[in-house]
């Protein structure tokens, strides 16, 4: 099959090279030059636009996006539109808000697959897991494709209609914020408490056999590895968190209980405060009502 790959980073560069592994034909475009320079010598057909790389596909067009989610995905669109019919499928693989795909899915001249992808730049050897989103006949249209990015064909599936693969991949990375947040306080109590432990040890012994053994804590043992039992000179701070907020939207408009994945949303947030007003208006109000000493900075 003849393959648009529209981004040429982390992921899009990896669904590119297993799509070309597998035999597919690649036209290659990113807005960074040097990667579609590098998506070439690896044998993809380089473009120099958008619409140079939707001229490039013959007969109907198969095109795969993986740019930033939100105003790139729209704006790749609104570059393609004039290209598409209804027998083009158009993929997005990126991360976006699942009322996105649904909007676009609507508005795209072409069928549109949402497809949640998961695995990450580590992925480049085993493949994805993709959960897609969008008409039957385009997911079925796109199998061999599918089959090459992914693990293999159990590594795919069908979700369900447009915008439910972005759906599912966001409750998935609200599942992985909460699985990080209970390995992070369990190695912290371990990190903290009463012996004196070799956390690469600890997390090693866990991934042979444990009930909790699994990828997120083989890259526990990674860290501890690579960075020491008290993981060195990284920061008290973590980044992102859209998908998780997304997350935690839809469960309250839901009135679905997600305690855990909340707790781990507002842990991100409040790793990027310096002095959580919260703590200090409480260290200030025992005070108040008990006249307990006040904590202050110097
Ligand atoms: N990095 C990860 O672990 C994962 C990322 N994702 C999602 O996949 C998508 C891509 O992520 P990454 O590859 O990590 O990002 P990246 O930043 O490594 O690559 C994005 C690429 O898109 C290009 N780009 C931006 N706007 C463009 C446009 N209008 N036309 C053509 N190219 C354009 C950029 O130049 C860049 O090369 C995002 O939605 C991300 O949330 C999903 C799962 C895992
Ligand atoms: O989707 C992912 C993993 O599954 C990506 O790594 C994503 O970039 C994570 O972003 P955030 O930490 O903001 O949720």
């Amino acid at each position: 099959m003849q393959l648009g790959v529209l981004g040429l980073g982390r992921m899009g560069r990896i669904v590119a090279d297993r799509s070309m592994a597998a035999g597919h034909d690649v036209v290659a475009f990113d807005v960074a030059e040097e990667a579609v320079a590098d998506a070439a010598d690896a044998g993809a057909e380089p473009a120099d636009s958008i619409s140079d790389l939707a001229d490039r596909l013959d007969g109907d067009k198969r095109i795969w996006l993986m740019v930033p989610a939100g105003e790139p995905v729209d704006a790749a669109l609104a570059e393609l539109e004039a290209h598409l019919g209804s027998r083009d499928v158009v993929i997005d693989g990126g991360n976006s808000r699942f009322q996105d795909s649904v909007r676009r899915a609507e508005s795209c001249p072409a069928a549109y697959l949402d497809c949640g992808t998961s695995g990450g730049p580590a992925s480049a050897e085993e493949g994805f897991s993709l959960m897609v989103g969008g008409p039957e006949w385009a997911y079925e249209a796109m199998v061999p494709v599918f089959d090459a990015v992914a693990t293999g064909p159990a590594g795919h599936d069908r979700m369900g209609a447009a915008g439910s693969g972005h759906y599912v991949k966001m409750v998935h990375n609200g599942v992985e914020y909460a699985l990080m947040q209970a390995y992070g306080e369990g190695f912290e109590l371990l990190a903290d408490g009463r012996y004196d432990l070799d956390l690469e040890a600890v997390a090693r012994t866990w991934n042979n056999g444990a009930v909790i053994r699994s990828w997120l804590l083989e890259l526990c043992e990674e860290a501890f590895r690579e960075e020491g039992t008290n993981l060195g000179t990284v920061a008290d701070r973590v980044e992102g968190g859209s998908t998780g907020t997304w997350t935690v939207q839809e469960a309250l408009e839901q009135e679905v209980p997600l305690p855990l994945i909340y707790t781990a949303l507002a842990e991100r947030f409040g790793s990027r405060s310096e002095g959580r007003f919260s703590r200090r208006l409480a260290n200030r109000l025992r005070y108040g009502f008990g006249r307990h000493e006040v904590a202050r900075n110097d």
